[in-house]
């Protein structure tokens, strides 16, 4: 086994069925990597070095579970993760201490149909790192399959970390069909939203509309694609009204009348139910509402009108073969995800990192959490760590 020594304690960020949020000594411990202990076949000890926080993981801490995912004792945190090389297990040939990777957070059973079909995020027996009861990657060491980490290059850490979210949306628009010159409908703002937005006009997408019931979010989606038109969502307007208001955005305030292009596509970024119907009464005949946002078990849609108008409704759970894809897409200068991280903390300042991240008032996009002060420091400066 190759590998290099570690000093620093294992920590992670844990939370429990009670919502406590606590810093305290996960797997593998320093002792077990130093002495090559634990490290299975096919597997690398891997030190995280930029960690996203997901609204998924706010909603473990908050709500205990998301729809049958359930926190059922002391979990570990976070699947957005990039890091470096520690040690490799003796068959591992594609990796060597050093390399920096962007980790993918799932481990596939490869033998169900899914699987075989090569669909792998729909694998039967998956273990989703941070999902319970699997635990996540906010930790500073990990062991992983190096099957499932890709090299990054000099890419930094957290752009690595940011390829996690990219994944979703670059799945989402693969499925969804997107085609140059399409008109698109994006509802929510919020990281998922924007990659989608940064991801869509990379594909061609034009015009775009983007929706959000926060001002400050679509004054961040203009900041970061300024051709971008918006709308804010009122609560309590219905999904009519509010279908009229995004046609009249789309159309740049030319209004919404049967002559005003409608989106081809929307790319649903809330999982809200009144938001989803909106996108429904946007789009125009035979057009798509893909929606990528997760929400209630049951929701009620406006099934005559996706009927009468021959609009499919379409779902994206996770991604799969994503990553080769995003990795060129960020080297090759095509997507930039920089802007998104609003702000950085290290691990040790985890629990105000999640403060900040469950706090609309911040106005935090994406809220990184890295290993060490001068990572925090050197990211900061814009410089390359
Ligand atoms: N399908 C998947 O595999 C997958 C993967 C990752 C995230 N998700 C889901 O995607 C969604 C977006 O993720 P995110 O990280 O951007 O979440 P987020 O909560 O940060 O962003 C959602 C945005 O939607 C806005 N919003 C709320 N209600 C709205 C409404 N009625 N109309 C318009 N905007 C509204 C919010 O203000 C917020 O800015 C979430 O539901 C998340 O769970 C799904
Ligand atoms: O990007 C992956 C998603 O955040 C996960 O599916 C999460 O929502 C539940 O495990």
């Amino acid at each position: 086994m190759s590998s290099a020594t570690v000093t620093k304690t294992n920590i992670g960020v844990y939370t429990n069925p009670k919502h406590d949020l606590w810093i305290a000594e996960s797997n593998p411990t320093v002792e077990d990597i130093n002495a090559g202990k634990g490290l299975k076949a096919g597997e690398v000890t891997i030190e995280v070095r930029s960690t996203g926080i997901c609204g998924s993981d706010v909603h473990f801490w908050h709500a205990g579970c998301i729809g049958p995912m359930i926190v059922t004792g002391d979990h570990v945190l976070g699947h957005e993760s990039a890091g470096q090389i520690l040690a490799v297990a003796p068959d591992v040939t594609h990796l060597k201490v050093g390399d920096r990777v962007a980790v993918e957070p799932n481990v596939i059973c490869n033998a169900c149909e899914p699987c075989l079909a090569g669909r792998y995020n729909g694998c039967v027996n998956v273990a989703f790192l941070s999902t319970p009861p699997v635990d996540g990657l906010l930790r500073r060491y990990v062991n992983h399959p190096a099957v499932w980490c890709h090299k990054i290059g000099d890419m930094s850490y957290e752009d690595g970390a940011m390829l996690e979210p990219l994944s979703v949306s670059l799945a989402a628009i693969e499925r969804s069909g997107l085609r140059l010159g399409d008109p698109l409908l994006i509802t929510g703002a919020g990281p998922i939203g924007l990659i989608s937005l940064l991801s869509a006009r990379a594909a061609g997408a034009c015009p775009i509309v983007i929706t959000d019931i926060d001002e400050g979010r679509l004054a961040f989606a203009k900041s970061l694609v300024p051709e971008v038109r918006t709308y804010k969502v009122e609560i309590g307007k219905s999904a009519e009204e509010c279908a009229d208001g995004i046609i009249n955005a789309l159309n740049d305030g030319q209004g919404s009348g049967p002559d005003a292009l409608r989106p081809k596509l929307a790319l649903e970024c809330t999982g809200v139910e009144s938001s989803v119907n909106s996108a429904i009464w946007s789009v125009k005949f035979g057009g798509k509402v893909f929606v990528i946002g997760v929400g209630k078990n049951e929701m009620t849609i406006p099934f005559m009108r996706l009927s009468t108008q021959e609009i499919d409704l379409q779902y994206q759970y996770r991604y799969c073969n994503t990553w080769p894809r995003a990795i060129r897409l960020v080297q090759n200068g095509v997507i930039d995800l920089h802007k998104l991280v609003t702000h950085r903390y290290s691990i040790e300042d985890a629990l105000k990192a999640f403060e900040t991240a469950a706090n609309p008032k911040t106005g935090a996009i994406k809220v990184q959490i890295m290993s060490s002060e001068e990572d925090v420091k050197a990211a900061t400066a814009g410089q390359k760590f």
